[in-house]
């Protein structure tokens, strides 16, 4: 059989960082020399890979949405030539761009895995060499065509995972869906669903950068700082809200929120809670939410939620419909009842 052939889109990150005098710093052509100094990455077990560095290297927090569409028509551009995609990426904003590109690829019949590291490839200890490595060999050997992130053996939906712990290894969560595959002594694919090998044609939706405001409601939260956020030319605010959805019943702010949505604001309902999902039916606090115009995001992760807003607000969908699109699960990102 034909060695599969993973291309690996390198954006930046830790994984291919040095030490600097302003501290760690993505360096050009450092990850490639690593990776080709290390034999392990060329066992005949492993897949024939390919690195296309990306210029310049980014740390995560410096990526936008345009970031995401170079990313999406990159693996557009490859699609045919290659089996799967490995996306090398700073943990920092992982799970918002593994989250676009869930909305953005459409269609996919290929895996796309999302990984990075907390300690650099180069460094004693560095947790880059078994990331890596087993995305490749995950890529190639037990393909699954969706937008996942692979972190510390664990893969995951993409579109469902959030950054949970800044210096551990443990990085990335999944509050609200189960692991696709685990990476231990044996794989075993849990929830993913191995590729049957169709092929479908890939389709890359465009985005564009949205205004869009998070806010996190606190005691005390005043209307003016609500209706601040709500300004031109704001487009959709997230509330993360308390509980199953709850916000205070103060009259002012549900006017605020109801004037809102009538000017064709999308209000999205996100749970402040790490886990489960929001139920405006369960208390009279978030029934006044509901009747002010705002709508259930389910147990969207923030990550999701605003992925998913930027690409509804790229099309010429209306506000209705995009309230509608919202609340239904598109791509394995929301639990309908
Ligand atoms: N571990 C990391 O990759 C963090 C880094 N600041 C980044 O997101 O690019």
């Amino acid at each position: 059989m034909t060695k599969r052939t993973i291309y690996v889109a390198y954006t930046g990150g830790t994984i291919g960082m040095q030490k600097t005098a302003q501290g760690f710093a993505p360096v050009a052509g450092f990850l490639t020399s690593c990776v080709k100094s290390m034999p392990e990455f060329y066992y005949d077990d492993m897949p024939d890979f390919v690195i296309h560095e990306y210029s310049p290297l980014m740390d995560s927090s410096d990526m936008a949405p345009t970031d995401w569409q170079r990313l999406a028509n990159d693996i557009k551009a490859n699609y045919e030539k290659y089996d799967g995609f490995v996306i090398l990426h700073g943990t920092d904003t992982m799970a918002f761009t593994a989250s676009a590109l869930s909305f953005m690829l459409q269609g996919l019949s290929k895996p796309v895995i999302v990984t990075g590291s907390q300690i650099p490839l180069g460094q004693l200890r560095s947790d880059g060499q078994t990331n890596l490595l087993n995305s490749l060999y995950i890529a190639a050997n037990y393909p699954i065509a969706e937008v996942c992130l692979f972190f510390n053996n664990k893969l995951f939906r993409g579109n469902r995972t959030t950054k949970a712990h800044a210096d551990g290894f443990g990085a990335f969560a999944s509050p609200n869906f189960p692991l696709l595959l685990e990476a231990g002594i044996k794989i075993r694919v849990k929830a993913g669903r191995i590729a049957t090998g169709d092929s479908k044609k890939l389709e890359v939706a465009t985005i564009s950068p949205q205004p869009i405001g998070v806010v996190t409601l606190y005691p005390g939260i005043t209307t003016d700082v609500i209706r601040n956020l709500l300004q031109q030319p704001v487009k959709a605010l997230i509330i993360l809200t308390y509980g199953v959805g709850n916000a205070p019943q103060n009259t002012s702010l549900l006017k605020a929120l109801s004037e809102a949505s009538a000017r064709g604001i999308i209000l999205v309902n996100l749970t402040q809670c790490l886990q489960g999902k929001v139920n405006m039916k369960g208390y009279a606090t978030g029934h006044a939410l509901e009747a002010a115009g705002v709508i259930s995001g389910s147990d969207m992760t923030t990550e999701a939620a605003l992925a998913k807003l930027h690409y509804l607000l790229s099309t010429s969908l209306t506000p209705n419909e995009i309230r509608t699109a919202m609340q239904q699960n598109l791509v394995g990102e929301l639990s309908e009842d």
